[in-house]
């Protein structure tokens, strides 16, 4: 352990992806997956016959086909996004006087949560804040990366400190980090297309019911982005997409959205996702490729997807205020001179 290690950490979390683009990668993965009863609420015995009979017996392989349409020469595209952000973030704060070790985590798969919080323990850090990429609370989502920092603290005797970030859907450096990506967008393509659809990934509309806040932060988000760019009520509309089983989601569903658009008249659309800060399969494929498709084959003529934030200035800018918001109050000390940065 060096001696001028930080002692304060970022555990940067995110989904997760599989190892590979194959059946066997995609049947380990959404093995663990879909077993968090975070993600499917169903009682165990009624939901495992379905989980391991059907959808694990089916689901792979199509699902490994979807992947081997983005990945990389260097790997799955949310995981090398991830890597890069905590890279730059962890240079970000240092730039900004706080020396914290980011590492990125993954809710399922690898580099696992417990893992990397280990690797922390390892050298020494005893202050942790969780930072999940996904702005919008969902219980699906963060409560599901809480459970397993918990998890994980369950069998540890000298625990770190620990901090959760509970989402930031209106956090202003975030919201402008959007607009700037949208605007980016109209000066590369010459304009703007004649709509903007924002569209997120849904959730069961029994998970709102029960109280999950999931869906009004995404509305809440799509004003702000909207009011950002200035955009009247007619020139942009929230969706929702990556449904998943037979029960009813947050709705509009994206792909009948932009089939509807089409059918109704627009020509030209420009498509963005707030929801996800890293390109991955539900973008590159879902809506790049297959609501592309459905938009064109429906009458429509210019499908323009803006990329996520990934790597942008404006995100790790975004990313790094959001931490050290969170991080205030906590001594970022250096081990040798027990310095406290102001
Ligand atoms: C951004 C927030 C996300 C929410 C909310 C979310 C909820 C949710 N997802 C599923 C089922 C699947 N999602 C899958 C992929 C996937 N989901 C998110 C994000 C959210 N999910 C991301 C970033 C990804 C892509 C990961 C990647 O490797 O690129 C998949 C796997 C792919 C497939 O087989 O379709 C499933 C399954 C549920 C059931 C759910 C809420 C209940
Ligand atoms: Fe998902
Ligand atoms: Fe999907």
């Amino acid at each position: 352990m060096a001696d001028n290690a930080p002692t304060t950490a970022v555990l940067l979390c995110n989904l997760g992806t599989p190892q590979a683009p194959t059946t066997a990668a995609l049947r380990s993965y959404l093995a663990e997956f879909l077993s968090d009863p975070r993600v499917v609420e169903i009682p165990r015995a009624a939901w495992w016959p379905i989980l391991h009979g059907i959808i694990l017996r089916t689901r792979p392989a199509r699902s490994a086909a979807k992947y081997r349409s983005i990945w990389t020469a260097e790997g799955s595209p949310l995981l090398l996004w991830t890597q890069k952000q905590a890279l730059m973030l962890q240079g970000w704060l240092a730039q900004a006087g706080l020396p914290t070790t980011v590492l990125p985590a993954m809710r399922y798969g690898q580099p696992a949560i417990a893992a990397q919080l280990q690797a922390l323990m390892a050298q020494g850090v005893q202050r942790v804040l969780v930072l999940p990429l996904y702005p919008q609370y969902s219980a699906t989502t963060i409560a599901s990366v809480n459970d397993a920092v918990n998890q994980w603290s369950t069998g540890v005797r000298a625990l770190p400190e620990l901090r959760f970030v509970n989402g930031y859907h209106d956090q202003s450096d975030y919201i402008a980090a959007l607009a700037q990506s949208v605007r980016q967008h109209w000066q590369r393509e010459g304009g703007r297309a004649e709509k903007l659809l924002i569209s997120f990934h849904g959730i069961p509309q029994r998970n709102v019911r029960l109280g999950d806040p999931y869906a009004e932060q995404c509305h809440a988000t799509t004003e702000l982005l909207a009011r950002e760019l200035q955009l009247n009520s007619g020139e942009y509309q929230l969706s929702f997409q990556s449904r998943f089983g037979r029960a009813e989601w947050l709705q509009p569903y994206t792909e009948p959205t932009a089939i509807a658009l089409a059918q109704g008249g627009t020509r030209s659309l420009d498509v963005i996702c707030p929801g996800f800060t890293s390109d991955c399969l539900e973008t590159l494929e879902e809506i790049n490729q297959e609501v592309r498709d459905a938009f064109l084959k429906a009458g429509g003529q210019s499908f323009r997807y803006i990329p996520c934030l990934n790597d942008s200035h404006a995100w790790i800018t975004a990313l790094s205020r959001i931490a050290q918001q969170h991080l205030a109050g906590w001594p970022v000390a250096d081990k040798n001179t027990s310095q406290i940065a102001a």
